[in-house]
């Protein structure tokens, strides 16, 4: 038998196993239950030839003094050699009655005497501690004191809890970190939650799929066609269609589809329709999801759209005492700002500047060099005039400063600081959003922002939740201005705000449309312009004084990328000037193996002894460029924002306790080495965690292996990163496809809710659109609606929901009733 290639991961009769008790414990990870041990081999049933052996795996809080039975399979690690991985273990003592009255009847725990401990395991047997665990109750018949059961509850939680969840957990097949995500949200209500519906945890645990859930479930012996299972194929087939595209709603026609798809795909037997159709309804009642005509949303989405659009009405509506002044003082106030500036505004940036000072809430969009930083500028100057106010910060010692801008991440608001030379922050900084308060928490209430005209940047990067957040901070008789570039990628998180709020057509707004940025000769723009138009221009592969094109396949990508960089590194470029992006991450020319070619160039490990530490496979070095992932206000970094690596702290004895000091633009930030999960190396990037920033120089390799992802917007987001140099490597069939494909515009209804509700309360200024909508939805199917809210009202309301939900015009009519296969969907 080949023990290091056999798959032993089931329990079975001929699982490895060892028993013995724990020497030395070499490592423990900081931030889940991952462990190295050392164990003293007494039993064994495989070939070994020392007394110890070492074994890797999550284990709880082990200990030294006992016997534990360990089981798993033999691994070769290239690195430590053979070695023991444990998938589950359990401990061998105290398992005998005796073993147990002792265990009860000990110091651990006071008030139980030898008697007592003797009598609870005779009632329970020698698996009463699993059974306390999981269920107290269990000790009621005994006749304990409550103090004596609250002394024994504790005292197992406490020795054994973590212990038996995580043994518990191990059965269930899960890995150290996913053990430690569960055990953190469920705590000692872990294996119980677990028991009585897996399928809980592919709703609260990121990162555990329907299909494991599945697997548990039917280890546990849940049905095929059981309430639980049916719901979280749901739930997981919407969050896969509308969010995974971005939209914040799905049809039900794919909805049907593709949860039947993963329902019956997973396990035997066949789901239908029917069945199904009674969950969908269930959900709705539950209001989980809500159905409108053939859509289906997640119920926080579909209220995160009603919430902007009633939000932006009151403000729109609130209007301000700007729209006091005359047009003729306006004019003249723009032509000293002209003068001032030394600048002379086109004719569309002069409407700008007026539609801004006359409007409540107001957008302004326009590709790169067309002057919105320009026009950003001219509202600050305009309205101080106006209202007679300082620009200065330092005259405000007293009173809060009218004037705030902010940008959805700490690049763009660093930029926004540095072009306009005004104070500017970023989103959640403004909102006071943190980790544990992030913009998805429907009842989350952010501070309310002071000052009195508001101008956020970046506004194609907003998603639907940070909008909702935003605006209802927003107090009336505050201006908005919101500025952007309709045409780059939308957002990471779902929504397509800033282009359903133009396309709505509902509140002022303009579009910038001349290039001025002519006078340095940037072809750059001039591309990005026809890029934006569905066309490359005829000089693409010719070489300009600023960008040039360099013919490769992809298997030439990493060479073209290695000489390109090198040669700028000679050139004295700083690896913060230098950005390679990249579509997607895996692969050989995705970003993870193109960001450790670039660092083998911009900062080599140049001898043996040289300071570097390893995480998830990726070496780190004093002068890497990092990328923050995630927005961590309490360290002023926010994802998105790059830094540099400036000291490595290790300890010797144990590299848990290793730290990366980075510093950023505005901040130095020491990462525990748990931490280093929030971090990654930045010479190259996707091109949606560049949006919101500019780089000197940027190296774009687009070829057909990225081919999901080739689409306008992202060659027109990749190539407006390039300030001076941009240098576009690939194949020339792969940048005409991009610009091409103009994409589909995302599943979301925030224009609709606009129209409804800006245009509805334009003629009637009193009532609540957003329930009167839902009002005359409701008619329409016979359904009752409070606070917005669709309840069913009478015996055929299952029919009512069933058909609300599934009246999808191209789905067999029948659906909602009995004997309806799957497979006439097709
Ligand atoms: N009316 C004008 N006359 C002369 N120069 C102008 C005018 N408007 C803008 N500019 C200049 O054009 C350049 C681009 O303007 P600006 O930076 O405001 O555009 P932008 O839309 O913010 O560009 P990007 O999106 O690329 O940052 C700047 O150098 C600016 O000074």
């Amino acid at each position: 038998m080949d023990l290091f290639n056999d798959d032993h991961s089931t329990a079975n009769d001929h699982q490895l196993f060892v028993v013995g008790s724990i020497r030395a414990i070499f490592f423990e990870s900081q931030d889940n239950f991952y462990k190295v041990l050392s164990v003293q081999i007494k039993e064994r049933n495989f070939d070994w030839d020392a007394d110890e052996i070492v074994l890797v795996g999550s284990f709880g809080d082990v200990d030294q003094d006992t016997e534990y039975r360990f089981y798993g399979k033999l691994v070769d690690h290239y690195k430590y050699g053979k070695q023991f991985s444990v998938d589950h273990y359990e401990s061998e003592t105290p398992t005998t009655a005796k073993g147990l009255t002792a265990y009860l009847a000990s110091d651990d725990f006071p008030g139980i005497g030898a008697k007592t401990a003797e009598k609870i395991v005779t009632m329970l047997g020698t698996d009463l501690i699993p059974k306390i665990l999981n269920d107290s109750s269990v000790l009621d018949p005994i006749g304990l004191s409550a103090k004596q059961k609250k002394t024994l509850v504790s005292g197992v939680q406490n020795h054994d809890g973590v212990e038996q969840i995580i043994i518990g957990l191990n059965g269930y097949g899960f890995g150290s970190n996913l053990s430690a995500k569960i055990y953190n949200c469920y705590k000692e209500k872990t294996l119980s939650i677990i028991k009585e519906n897996p399928y809980q945890l592919v709703e609260d645990i990121n990162g555990i799929s329907f299909k494991k859930a599945d697997r548990i479930a039917s280890e546990l012996g849940f049905e095929n066609n059981s309430p639980g299972r049916l719901r979280a194929g749901i739930m997981t087939a919407l969050d896969k269609l509308a969010l995974s595209n971005g939209g914040t709603y799905t049809n039900v026609r794919s909805l049907v589809l593709e949860s039947l798809e993963l329902l019956n795909g997973s396990r035997d037997g066949s789901i239908g329709a029917n069945e199904l159709g009674k969950q969908v309804v269930a959900l709705a009642r539950e209001q989980k999801i809500v159905g409108e005509d053939n859509r289906v949303y997640l119920k926080k989405l579909y209220d995160a759209e009603w919430e902007i659009a009633d939000n932006l009405n009151r403000l729109n509506k609130a209007g301000d005492d700007t729209q006091a002044t005359s047009d003729e003082q306006v004019d003249k106030m723009i032509n000293r700002i002209e003068l001032e500036n030394q600048i002379d505004y086109d004719e569309s940036q002069i409407n700008a500047l007026k539609m801004a000072m006359k409007s409540s809430v107001f957008l302004l969009t326009g590709g790169p060099g067309t002057g919105k930083t320009t026009i950003i500028k001219g509202i600050l100057s305009l309205y101080a005039k106006i209202n007679d106010l300082s620009l200065s910060i330092k005259d405000y010692d007293e009173s809060p400063y009218p004037f705030l801008l902010a940008a959805p991440t700490g690049r763009a608001a660093k930029r926004m600081r540095e072009t306009t030379g005004a104070e500017a922050s970023t989103i959640h900084k403004l909102l006071g959003l943190n980790i544990n308060n992030e913009s998805q928490d429907d009842d989350f209430e952010s501070r309310e922002v002071t000052g009195q005209i508001l101008i956020i940047d970046e506004m194609s990067m907003v998603d639907t939740y940070l909008f909702r957040t935003l605006i209802k901070a927003i107090p009336e008789h505050m201006k908005v201005i919101l500025v952007g570039d309709r045409d780059q990628l939308p957002s990471v998180g779902p929504g397509q705000v800033f282009s359903d709020l133009l396309e709505s057509q509902t509140l002022p707004s303009l579009e910038l449309n001349t290039i001025h940025r002519q006078d340095d000769k940037s072809t750059i723009i001039e591309l990005a312009h026809e890029i934006k138009n569905g066309r490359l221009p005829s000089d693409f592969t010719t070489n300009q004084s600023d960008r040039s094109f360099i013919e490769c396949n992809a298997k030439q990508v990493q060479s073209v990328i290695k000489q390109v960089i090198g040669r700028a590194h000679q050139r004295g470029f700083k690896s913060t000037e230098l950005q390679v992006l990249a579509p997607m991450y895996k692969g050989p020319i995705g970003v993870n193996n193109l960001n450790q070619i670039v660092q083998a160039i911009m900062n080599p490990k140049t001898s043996p002894d040289q300071k570097e530490v390893t995480f998830r496979d990726v070496n780190y070095r004093i002068g890497d460029k990092v990328l923050q992932l995630v927005n961590s206000p309490e360290n002023n970094v926010f994802n998105g924002d790059i830094g540099l690596i400036t000291s490595i702290i290790t300890d010797g004895k144990n590299s848990s306790h290793d730290k990366l000091v980075v510093a950023f633009d505005d901040a130095e930030v020491t990462y525990q080495r748990r931490d280093w999960i929030q971090i990654t190396l930045a010479y190259c990037t996707t091109i949606h965690k560049a949006q919101g920033s500019e780089f000197k120089m940027v190296l774009l390799p687009i070829v057909p292996q990225y081919t999901r992802m080739l689409r306008r917007n992202l060659l027109y987001t990749a190539i407006t990163r390039a300030s001076k140099l941009l240098v576009l490597a690939g194949d020339i069939n792969s940048f005409k496809r991009c610009v091409q494909d103009p994409g589909t515009r995302r599943n979301t209804s925030l224009a609709e809710r606009l129209i409804v509700i800006i245009k509805g309360s334009q003629h009637d200024p009193i009532s609540n659109h957003h329930e009167t909508k839902v009002n005359e939805q409701a008619d329409r199917n016979n359904l009752d609606v409070n606070n917005g809210q669709l309840h069913k009202n009478n015996q055929s309301e299952q029919m009512v929901l069933t058909n609300e939900l599934l009246n999808s015009h191209s789905i067999d009519p029948m659906i909602g009733m009995t004997g309806i296969s799957p497979d006439q969907f097709n």
